[in-house]
């Protein structure tokens, strides 16, 4: 059995979203991880007697930019403390007329344009390579979009989010190419984060909150943070309904999900065994302690 059911929800909130509102029985605790600090305390607490696990990805007060995220240490640590599904929440800029602020894209694909970020947990001393063809799991995707159903959310199910390395934001050659490309929505946080949570075999799935049209759109030429924050705390409530209702509805699944997610190192382990290094197999004790040990 890949987890115990049912699934134990994480939440990674975004700009904006630095404590889930509702949230009972809550306490913040300082989680240690085998790859360093997390961004912040995990915040531990239920909703409708449901366990949520919650941790804000820039820190409280918004304190780390995007290439400062220790995504390592965040997945590490969701996963030490018993998460096997992770839902991020996120603002992003729209690279498309019909996705206008305000609309709440279900993302299922990514384009990483990083550079400088550590991207996987697995490297000299046991080297892995896993599939990141459908890098959203359907289960959770599902149960998002279920949640938004009577919450007047302009709502949209799939879409590229093209993930750029910041902290400014694009230029209007950069915006008009990841349009020319196909892409749906652009922000700064969503790789590696998935990557590391496939790597980590936990369930992962995107909320890519509209804020802006990015600076491609002839009636909006730039983006600004006081922009995006305006339209954050005017969608607030939407987000708060959001989480509310998808925490109870995945709550409901019994038993491990069945899109891989979960079994996602059973193939990807490539350094023989005898030519593994013991104290990086260490290291990879939460994330990879289900392969390594067999
Ligand atoms: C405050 S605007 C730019 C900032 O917002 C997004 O963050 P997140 O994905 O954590 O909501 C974007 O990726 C940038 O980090
Ligand atoms: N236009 C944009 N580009 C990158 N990240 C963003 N986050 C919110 N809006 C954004």
């Amino acid at each position: 059995m890949a987890h115990p059911s049912p699934p134990v929800i994480g939440i990674i909130g975004g700009s904006g979203l630095y404590q889930i509102d509702g949230l009972q029985d809550v306490t913040w605790r300082k989680v240690s991880s085998a790859f360093g600090e997390p961004s912040d305390e995990l915040c531990f607490g239920t909703l409708q007697g449901t366990p949520v696990v919650f941790l804000p990805r820039h820190g409280r007060g918004h304190k780390l930019s995007p290439s400062e995220i220790n995504f390592r240490a965040n997945i590490d640590a969701l996963k030490r403390v018993g998460v096997t599904d992770i839902l991020s929440v996120s603002a992003v800029g729209s690279l498309r007329e019909d996705l206008p602020p305000g609309t709440f894209v279900v993302v299922d694909q990514f384009i990483d344009r990083t550079f400088a970020r550590t991207k996987s947990f697995f490297g000299t001393g046991c080297v892995a390579h896993v599939s990141m063809a459908k890098p959203v799991c359907t289960r959770l995707g599902d149960a998002v979009m279920s949640a938004m159903q009577g919450l007047d959310i302009p709502a949209k199910r799939g879409g590229t989010y093209l993930v750029m390395e910041g902290p400014q934001f694009s230029t209007l050659a950069e915006s008009e190419l990841y349009r020319s490309w196909g892409c749906s929505v652009i922000g700064m946080t969503n790789m590696p984060e998935a990557k590391l949570a496939r790597e980590a075999e936990l369930c992962y799935a995107s909320v890519a909150m509209v804020t802006d049209f990015d600076c491609w759109h002839p009636g909006h030429d730039a983006v600004t943070v006081d922009q995006v924050i305006a339209v954050l705390t005017a969608n607030a409530g939407k987000a708060r309904g959001l989480v509310k209702n998808v925490v109870p509805l995945l709550g409901k699944h019994a038993g491990p999900c069945r899109h891989g997610c979960q079994t996602a190192l059973d193939h990807a382990l490539i350094t023989a065994p005898e030519a593994r290094d013991p104290a990086v197999l260490q290291r990879l004790e939460a994330v990879a302690g289900r392969v390594l040990k067999r």
